[in-house]
């Protein structure tokens, strides 16, 4: 089965009101890549607008799993569907580390996300210390068994998996082409042990210092199927390179 190549560009908080629209402007769609462009809350509906209009999907960094009510400072799910946003990004790990965003939490939130018929980009990542300690597949798969235990194998196949190594996000250190094969082809695996459907169907991004000079390689390796990218994304030509490689 060939799936459907996916580069994200995750803007994390970053941007103007100028600049975000200079730089959704800029970003040139593919037919034959699904290019996501993930900006802050307070930019979703100008940036959605002209997305659109320019054949790109606009995710969400992040979401409530609750619908509405007494949540100061959350955004719920109905409000992203106000503007056309198809994708939401799950359990990133600066929401684990720097907000207690458990794997009970993330969980909840991918239930939600699905339930709504949008697609949650769960991320899932192992630390530096955790890679040295020999952890990293049994991390990874434990972040993704979190979610399977509430969601079921059925609905796990419209999940898309962004495999993001903490160490390799924002340090310019991306993980290698074979490192990052071979920890998508373990989580690949272990899906497979609940089901070989879902394990076929769900696209696993690469995440962590992706650059115009690696995502080709990155993109030839048979289970990464495409990207998140950070830093990279707020560049235009370095992300339409990164998008021209993903063809
Ligand atoms: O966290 C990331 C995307 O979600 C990766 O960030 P960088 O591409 O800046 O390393």
């Amino acid at each position: 089965m060939t799936r459907r190549k996916i580069v994200a560009g995750n803007w994390k908080m970053n941007g103007s009101k100028e600049s975000v629209v200079e730089l959704v402007k800029s970003i040139q769609s593919n037919d034959a890549v699904d290019v996501v462009v993930a900006p802050s809350f307070v930019y979703l509906a100008t940036v959605a607008d002209l997305a659109l209009a320019s054949n790109l999907k606009v995710a969400a960094q992040n979401v409530s799993d609750q619908k509405q009510g007494a949540f100061t400072g959350e955004v719920s799910i109905p409000m992203l569907e106000d503007f056309s946003v198809s994708h939401v990004i799950v359990g990133h790990s600066e929401r684990r580390s720097l907000y207690a965003e458990t794997d009970a939490i993330v969980a909840d939130k991918v239930d939600a996300v699905l339930a709504a018929g949008l697609t949650p980009i769960l991320c899932v990542g192992e630390t530096l210390e955790q890679r040295e300690n020999g952890t990293t597949l049994a991390i990874c798969n434990g972040q993704i068994d979190a979610v399977m235990n509430v969601v079921g194998a059925e609905r796990f196949e419209s999940v898309v998996v962004a495999y993001e190594p903490v160490w390799a996000i924002g340090t310019g250190k991306s993980a290698t082409s074979e490192q990052a094969q071979e920890v998508h082809k373990g989580i690949r695996t272990h899906i497979a042990k609940t089901s070989s459907k879902a394990a076929e169907k769900v696209a696993i991004l690469y995440g962590g210092s992706v650059k115009a000079s690696n995502s080709a390689e990155l993109f030839a390796q048979p289970d990464i199927d495409g990207a998140l990218v950070g830093g990279a994304s707020l560049d235009a030509a370095e992300f339409n390179s990164i998008i021209e490689s993903a063809k």
